[in-house]
């Protein structure tokens, strides 16, 4: 399946010309390397002109000993030259293989549907996308060097059949034998690949839950219990790489030795049994010293590649999956919300789960503050998706002004509303580039009426003002700061329809109030959804809708 993969990644327009260079690269490498060896029959013939040995040249095509030499070296350096070509082929092919598998994989993942994403395993894509994308390139590696060893073989043996077709025989039987015995080791070194992609997913998910409950840990003083938790996945992933080195070195130990056996074995049959001249057995001699530790690194290779591969199935798995769940691409125009948005007996149900939304029939009125309310789990942030088209419901409609939201036009929806979530994300760069993130063209007066709506007058005070680098690269802004900017983001967008779910949840009662106030002056141009558990936003609410296990329930 890998290797189905591997071929179809390396078959594309891209990655062709590379693949053509490498090929030929470790063609010419190897072709030199045998030429080479054949060349020495001559050579050693012509020092000692007594010894009778049949020129091995075409019949007329007698070179004297400084013309050999000069072949010799010059095949040496094609070799060499070949060499340098293949190694920068490898990697240019390995990095741009790799470029493209991260970037379908990124594509693929972020024109997903939400409710294909919300189901990632924690840590999924990162492992994804950091250590198995890297494990392919590896893998290429691994194939490369395989097909440059198979045909350095190759070419050794057809040296040695120009020298001795017997001998080489003898040679090729044990080198086939022994790749037939080391089966099980290559099966082995798989097993261990996929248990190795296991492991560094688990490791993956325990690091970004630590990072994202640092706090948590610290205040609960669970610091060593966490550290022994990610030091259990560092160890059980060192044992498992072990297991992978150890099998591979007690393959190269049985090989060298299982080498040596046939190359005597050989050198043997041609000397007492084949009555072969002495410059031919030289020739095979060192055709053999050379061969064996390639046969070893055939093995060792051919390991690697199947330690690495099953990165490739994860990959391929991973961007069907994707690519199965492709949020439509076209966009339709969306009905204008100028009267209601209708839910009609709406269910949604993820797989494997109870219903999280159950015949949920409700009307939200334009230009009103709507709040919904209900206990934890009951249904809160998927009713809020639905009604921004960020998810279409499994049964029931959505309905803007009496037109069924479906298809194409959830996407135009979707982007005339602005979500706001109760942990808010910052990304990197400045408060500005936040803002724009909402509108490319936003002035500097729209951003700041913006902020003040937002309540987020604090950007004046601090160095920079606009400019402050924020997020990971710059001031740590405190968690209600933090809201107030994703909401100054949300509000810059204009949208016909504003969800905050529990955006409102880390100020103070002060800061709540006037963005709640604010909320309600808006609601002369939009319509706004809050999901509060308590606070003023129910208070002020044109209308209160309460959830419970997923059903609408009295207020
Ligand atoms: N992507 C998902 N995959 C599987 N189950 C999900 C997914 N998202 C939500 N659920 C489940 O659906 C139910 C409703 O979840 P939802 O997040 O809508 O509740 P909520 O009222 O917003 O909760 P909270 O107040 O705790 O945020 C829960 O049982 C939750 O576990």
């Amino acid at each position: 399946m890998a290797l189905r993969e591997t071929f179809r990644q390396l078959r594309q327009p891209a990655m062709r010309r590379g693949t053509i260079n490498l090929a030929l690269a470790s063609f010419v490498s190897a072709a030199s390397e045998g030429a080479g060896f054949v060349l020495l029959v001559p050579l050693l013939a012509s020092l000692d002109a007594t010894t009778g040995q049949a020129s091995i040249l075409p019949t007329g095509l007698e070179l004297k000993l400084p013309v050999l030499l000069a072949l010799f070296v010059a095949l040496v350096a094609l070799r060499a030259a070949a060499e340098v070509w293949r190694a920068l082929s490898v990697q240019d092919l390995s990095r741009a293989l790799v470029d493209s598998l991260r970037m379908t994989a990124v594509q693929g993942m972020l024109g997903a549907r939400w409710r294909w994403l919300s189901g990632l395993r924690e840590g999924e894509a990162e492992a994804l996308l950091v250590s198995d994308i890297n494990r392919c390139a590896y893998a290429v590696e691994m194939l490369a060097s395989l097909v440059r060893l198979t045909l350095a073989l190759a070419a050794l043996l057809a040296a040695a059949l120009v020298v001795s077709p017997p001998a080489a025989l003898v040679a090729a039987a044990g080198a086939l034998l022994t790749y037939l015995l080391f089966a099980p080791v290559r099966r082995r070194a798989r097993a261990i690949g996929e248990d190795l992609s296991e492991r560094h997913d688990a490791i993956h998910a325990n690091l970004s839950r630590t990072m994202r409950g640092l706090r948590v840990i610290k205040s609960f003083e669970k610091e060593s219990e966490h550290a022994s938790l990610l030091d259990h996945g560092f160890s059980s992933l060192r044992r498992t790489e072990r297991a992978y080195i150890g099998s591979n070195a007690l393959a190269q130990a049985i090989l060298q030795i299982g080498g040596a056996i046939v190359a005597a074995l050989a050198i043997w049959a041609a000397v007492a049994k084949l009555s072969i001249p002495l410059p031919t057995v030289l020739t095979l001699a060192a055709i053999f010293v050379r061969a064996l530790p390639l046969v070893g690194q055939v093995q060792a290779h051919a390991q690697g590649w199947a330690h690495a591969a099953p990165a490739f199935d994860n990959a391929r798995r991973f961007i069907e999956a994707s690519q199965a769940h492709t949020d439509t691409a076209a966009s339709a125009p969306a009905p204008n919300f100028r009267t209601v948005l209708s839910l009609r007996d709406v269910g949604v149900r993820f797989a494997g789960r109870e219903s999280a939304l159950e015949h949920i029939n409700m009307e939200i009125p334009a230009n009103c503050l709507v709040a919904i309310c209900g206990p934890s789990g009951s249904g809160k942030s998927t009713l809020a998706d639905i009604c921004s088209g960020l998810t279409s419901p499994d049964t029931g409609t959505v309905a803007i002004d009496g037109t069924c939201l479906e298809g194409a036009m959830l996407r135009s929806w979707r982007s005339r509303t602005a979500y706001v979530q109760q942990e808010p994300v910052i990304f990197g760069g400045t408060i500005r580039d936040n803002l724009r993130f909402a509108d490319a063209k936003a002035t500097d007066d729209c951003m700041w009426a913006a902020l003040e709506d937002a309540h987020a007058g604090f950007v004046r005070e601090i160095p920079g003002g606009l400019d402050c680098p924020v997020g990971a690269t710059g001031r740590e802004l405190s968690g209600g700061e933090k809201q107030r900017i994703a909401l100054a983001r949300a509000l810059l967008r204009s949208p016909d329809l504003i969800i905050l779910d529990e955006a409102t949840s880390a100020l103070d009662s002060a800061s709540e109030k006037a963005i709640a106030e604010a909320l309600r002056r808006m609601t002369k141009k939009t319509t706004v959804i809050a999901i509060a558990h308590r606070g003023i936003l129910p208070e002020l609410a044109d209308q209160v809708i309460r959830l419970e296990r997923g059903r609408v329930v009295a207020p």
